[in-house]
């Protein structure tokens, strides 16, 4: 599944009638990393959406591998972790990562959760919330991951769960963008600070 090459070109967001960025270039290939820093308000969040095809740019070009990169073209492409979970409350846990995808099992045995499969959302702990959004993102098989604070939540051997699945997806030819406050652990990740 090697990731298409996403490429933005002097990207602008607006919210709430404020011009959060402008100017914003980035590149990602397949099998990279590329970590989002930046103080609180500087639009990481932003720039996450926007990649996701959630919020049109004001300004500049997305594209991939060379093809604009409309809402349904990033649709098909990306996953997105948003700080919300989204993770139902009657709905076990294995029923929410089935929906979205195939390798359930691989899922659920890469962030621990196997014992808590028939588990409904509204019985889990922050972290095990947080490790099931993980586990459907996974269950994607999506070419692109797009996580913001994921590490939210989550204890030190969760986290070492997450970077792993992490470095599994661009071993697999994927791509991750990761908006963080927090040390990740995988190689060599490229940094775009936001804000500075
Ligand atoms: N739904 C919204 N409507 C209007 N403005 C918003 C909305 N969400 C965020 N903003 C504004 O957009 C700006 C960027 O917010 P964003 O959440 O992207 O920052 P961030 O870098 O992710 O911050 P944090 O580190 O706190 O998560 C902020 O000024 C914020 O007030």
């Amino acid at each position: 599944m090697p990731a298409p090459r996403l490429i933005g070109r002097d990207l602008a967001c607006r919210r709430g009638g404020r011009l959060v960025f402008r100017d914003l270039g980035l590149e990602l290939g397949p099998g990279e990393a590329l970590v989002l820093t930046g103080p609180n308000g500087a639009g990481k969040s932003s720039l996450l959406r926007l990649l996701a095809g959630l919020t049109p740019p004001e300004a500049g070009t997305l594209t991939l591998d060379g093809a604009p990169a409309d809402r349904e073209l990033l649709a098909q492409t990306v996953a997105l972790l948003g700080h919300e979970t989204a993770i139902k409350s009657v709905l076990t846990v294995g029923e929410q990562i089935g929906r979205t995808g195939c390798g359930v099992d691989a899922a659920l045995h890469a962030f621990d959760l196997l014992n808590l499969r028939d588990t409904p959302g509204r019985l889990l702990s922050a972290g095990q919330k947080r490790r099931a959004a993980l586990a459907r993102v996974l269950a994607s098989n999506r070419a692109i991951w797009l996580l913001d604070e994921p590490t939210l939540g989550l204890d030190a051997s969760s986290q070492a769960l997450l970077a792993n699945a992490i470095e599994g997806q661009r071993a697999r030819g994927g791509s991750v963008v990761v908006a963080t406050h927090a040390e990740l652990g995988v190689a060599n990740p490229r940094e775009l600070k936001l804000g500075a």
